[in-house]
């Protein structure tokens, strides 16, 4: 049974630690939520015969939000890398992701050219990567409302710090409706 304070996104609060939102989550979606290896794996797998593809919506120099500053450590004023995409099967989004960096730490890395290629596929090639622990939402991602309303569409989000290198990497991916759809996953 679910607890009632879980049933509104607004009582829950924008990012809890992944083990205290799991009585409001079904096993199935703890499987993917909680999950720490490649998501872009994942989605491939799961896709079966569908074709996994990155849509770039974004990547520019900009300043992140208030919460994804405090999340990285670094001063809510400065200029940071931002990444927006979906992570499409057979053209169908699955996942909208935004990852955010700091710029002081992107020199000789190599993401500016990272285009369609998906930023889990390199990531998880480095051999130092370090995974911070994982949050979860149940609200939906703000970066992506204005461009489509099936985007937004949210079931969970999480994000969580990776460190390579020197550098630190908030990635904030967000499950959809479209993929619980897919999948027959419960409605949460
Ligand atoms: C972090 C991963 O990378 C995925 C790919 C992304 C991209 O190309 O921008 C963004 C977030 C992820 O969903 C992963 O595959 O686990």
């Amino acid at each position: 049974m679910i607890a009632p304070i879980f049933r509104q996104a607004s009582l829950f609060p924008h990012w809890l630690p992944v083990a205290a939102a799991r009585p409001a989550m079904s096993a199935s979606w703890w499987q993917w939520v909680a999950s720490t290896d490649s998501l872009t794996t994942r989605l491939t797998v799961a896709g079966g015969a569908k074709a996994f593809r990155v849509r770039l919506l974004r990547q520019t120099i900009g300043l992140p939000r208030r919460d994804e500053a405090l999340a990285l450590g670094i001063a809510p004023r400065r200029n940071a890398w931002l990444r927006e995409v979906a992570l499409c099967l057979d053209d169908t989004p699955w996942v909208v992701a935004r990852s955010v960096a700091p710029l002081s730490q992107l020199q000789g890395k190599g993401l500016e050219g990272l285009g369609e290629r998906s930023l889990g596929s390199w990531l998880f090639q480095q051999p130092d990567l370090v995974r911070g622990p994982l949050y979860v939402t149940r609200h939906r991602p703000r970066f992506v409302t204005e461009q489509s309303a099936s985007l937004s569409d949210s079931v969970w989000g999480r994000r969580s710090v990776f460190q390579h290198s020197g550098l630190s990497l908030l990635v904030q991916e967000y499950f959809l409706s479209a993929m619980a759809d897919d999948l027959g996953l419960p409605s949460r």
